[in-house]
């Protein structure tokens, strides 16, 4: 078994304290604070344009005007030797079009330790085929494959250097139900099975109850986080979507109350 984490679990893999990231002339983020578990399966759900993209940005260390305390895997976001310690795939897959599967990820893999030996390199493109479901279409041309396999590829690159934290943006987008389940199936095996923490982004609500953690976000705020199943129980929710639409009600009526007394 592979073991990705190397320290103690009681350490968040991330921690945030009055995080605020500007965008443009805005902030986009305002004071959030929140943990990610290690060897957990996180998920940042929340509408479309509330702030997930910027929060893995700033996790992963590429965004900038970035405020306030923001650690990953022990030290501050982007520091260097956070580069081979954590996988990031986009919504925008990253792969070269005119090479094979197995050619692009032989690429990414001699990039991203060119000091490894030939045999070594192979293994691990094997082992990364194999976990996305792609070995039989190595030797297909990127750019023939579908978009949920080229996203497919754009996960095995992250996947390549065993990384303790993956975060995945919107990683189940256009695929079927299927590939969804098993890519879900997938992220389990890599927190259980070899201690890997994974933040997840998705606005679909149903795909909450397969994460052991949520942060809820809205417009620029994280609402609530917990266990999805610690999350109904707070709200009197059925579902995690409810348990959302009920905490959006919480926060307005809040705001109200605080305008009201002003
Ligand atoms: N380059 C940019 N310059 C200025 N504002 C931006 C830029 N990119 C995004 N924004 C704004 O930042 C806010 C958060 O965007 P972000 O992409 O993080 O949201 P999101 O929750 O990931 O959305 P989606 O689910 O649609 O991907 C949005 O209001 C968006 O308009």
């Amino acid at each position: 078994m592979m073991n990705y984490s190397s320290r103690p679990p009681e350490e968040p893999a991330v921690h945030a304290q009055d995080l605020t990231v500007v965008r443009g002339s805005r902030p986009v983020l305002r004071g959030l604070g929140f943990t990610v578990p290690r060897g957990r399966i996180t998920g940042l759900l929340g509408p479309s344009g509330c702030g997930k993209s910027t929060l893995m940005r700033a996790v992963v260390g590429t965004q900038a005007k970035v405020t306030g305390t923001l650690d990953v895997l022990g030290r501050p976001a982007g520091h260097p030797s956070l580069r081979t310690r954590i996988g990031y795939v986009t919504q925008a897959p990253s792969v070269y079009d005119d090479l094979t599967v197995r050619q692009n990820l032989d690429y990414f893999a001699a990039i991203l330790d060119p000091g490894k030996t030939g045999a070594d390199r192979r293994h691990d493109v094997e082992r990364v085929l194999a976990d996305v479901d792609l070995t039989g279409h190595a030797d297909s041309l990127a750019g023939t494959l579908s978009g949920g396999q080229r996203s497919r590829v754009s996960l095995a690159v992250a996947l390549l250097g065993t990384p303790e934290l993956l975060v995945l943006d919107e990683p189940t987008v256009g695929l079927d139900p299927v590939l969804r389940r098993d890519l879900w199936q997938l992220f389990h095996r890599l927190a259980e099975d070899r201690g890997a923490t994974l933040l997840v982004s998705s606005h679909v609500m149903d795909e909450a109850e397969r994460c052991h953690r949520l942060l809820l976000m809205r417009a620029g705020e994280v609402l609530a986080e917990g266990a999805p199943e610690a999350l109904r129980t707070r709200t009197g929710a059925d579902t995690v979507e409810t348990a959302f639409l009920r905490l959006v009600d919480e926060a307005a009526a809040a705001a109200r109350t605080e305008e009201s007394t002003r």
